[in-house]
C-alpha cells in the first residue's frame, strides 16, 4: 500500500468503477484490499432506480451485496458517467483529487490515476504504458510533476480501423502469439504491421524515457498490456528486469483517491 493515504476504517467495503472507452472495469475493495476485479460492458441506458444493474455485477455470487456499496467512479467517457448521476453514494474522482504537479486540464483521469498509483508504489520518476482502447504513455518525474506523454490508437482500434476503412482488408482479432514479420498472407501481414510497429514504438518511447530517467520504473497496464509486456523483451532485453505488469494499476490510483477522500471529503458529489 502506498505512502500517501491511510485508511480510517479497514473493514469498509466499497466499489471502484473505472469507465474506459471500451468497457467498465470494476473492483470490490475491503478497505485497501481488492477482493474481486472484473470487467463488464458499458451501460446501455439510463438507470431508473439507484441499484447497480445485475448485468454489470460479477457473474458469481459474492458474500456481500455489491449493489449497496459506496461507488467511486473514474471515467473518461462523460455519457457513461452521466448514467450514474442519480445513484446514491457515488463519488466521481477529478484531477483536483490527484496530488501531481503540472497536470493539464483535460488530461485523462485514467492516465493521472495510473501514474499516481504506479509512482506511489514504485517511486517517482515513473512511466506508465496503458494499452487500452487508446495506447497512452504518461511520464512523471522525481518531483511528482507531469513530464508528458503520448496517445495512439490501441491494438484493437488499429485492427478495426483497417477492417472498416478498406475494401479488401478483413477485421483481424489479436491472437496470443507473435505473427511472422515478413508475411505472405493478408491477415498475417496486418498482424505483423500493427504488432511489430507498436512494439518497436513502445520500445523507442521507453528507451527515450530511460535516457532522461535511467532508474525510472516503467509499468504496463490495460487490456493489451499482457500481450505487449510478454513480447517486448525480444526488442529490449533490459525490459524484463526494469518494467512491471500491473493489471490493476488504475485501481491503485483510485484507492489512493478514495482513501484520501475518506479523510478529507474532497470529492465533488456527482
Ligand atoms: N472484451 C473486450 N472488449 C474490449 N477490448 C478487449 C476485450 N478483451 C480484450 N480486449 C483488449 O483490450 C483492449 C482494450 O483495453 P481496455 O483496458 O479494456 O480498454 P478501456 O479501458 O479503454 O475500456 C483492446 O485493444 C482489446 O485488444
Ligand atoms: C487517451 C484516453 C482516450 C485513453 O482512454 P482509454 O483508452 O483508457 O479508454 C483518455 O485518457 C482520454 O480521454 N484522455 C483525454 C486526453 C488526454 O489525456 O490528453
Ligand atoms: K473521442
Amino acid at each position: 500500500m502506498g505512502k500517501t493515504a491511510k485508511i480510517t476504517n479497514k473493514k469498509q467495503d466499497w466499489l471502484a468503477l473505472a469507465i474506459g472507452n471500451s468497457r467498465l472495469h470494476w473492483a470490490w475493495f475491503r478497505g485497501e484490499v481488492i477482493q474481486l476485479a472484473w470487467d463488464s460492458q458499458h451501460l446501455s441506458g439510463f438507470r431508473q432506480n439507484c441499484q447497480i444493474p445485475p448485468e454489470v455485477l460479477p457473474p458469481n455470487q459474492v458474500s456481500v451485496n455489491l449493489s449497496q456499496l459506496p461507488l467511486c467512479i473514474a471515467s473518461v467517457v462523460p455519457e457513461q458517467t452521466l448514467l450514474w448521476r442519480n445513484a446514491a453514494l457515488v463519488q466521481v474522482i477529478t484531477l483536483s483529487n490527484i496530488p501531481l504537479n503540472n497536470l493539464y486540464s483535460n488530461l485523462g483521469i485514467d492516465r493521472a490515476l495510473a501514474v499516481w498509483g504506479a509512482g506511489d508504489t514504485y517511486g517517482f520518476p515513473c512511466l506508465v504504458v496503458d494499452a487500452g482502447t487508446a495506447l497512452t504513455f504518461t511520464g512523471v518525474d522525481g518531483n511528482h510533476s507531469l513530464v508528458g506523454g503520448a496517445i495512439l490508437p490501441g491494438l484493437r482500434l488499429q485492427f478495426q480501423a483497417l477492417g472498416q476503412h478498406t475494401a479488401a482488408l478483413p477485421e483481424v482479432e489479436l491472437t496470443s502469439t507473435l505473427p511472422l514479420r515478413w508475411a505472405v498472407d493478408t491477415i498475417t501481414a496486418i498482424e505483423s504491421g500493427i504488432i511489430y510497429t507498436v512494439l518497436a514504438g513502445i520500445a523507442n518511447f521507453i528507451v527515450d524515457w530511460w535516457q532522461q530517467f535511467p532508474n525510472s520504473s516503467v509499468v504496463f497496464t490495460g487490456g493489451d498490456a499482457y500481450y505487449l509486456y510478454k513480447n517486448l523483451p525480444k526488442f529490449i532485453p533490459e525490459m524484463a528486469t526494469k518494467t512491471k505488469l500491473e493489471p490493476h494499476l488504475l485501481f491503485w490510483g483510485m484507492r489512493l483517491a478514495y482513501l484520501q477522500s475518506n479523510q478529507s471529503k474532497i470529492f465533488k458529489k456527482n
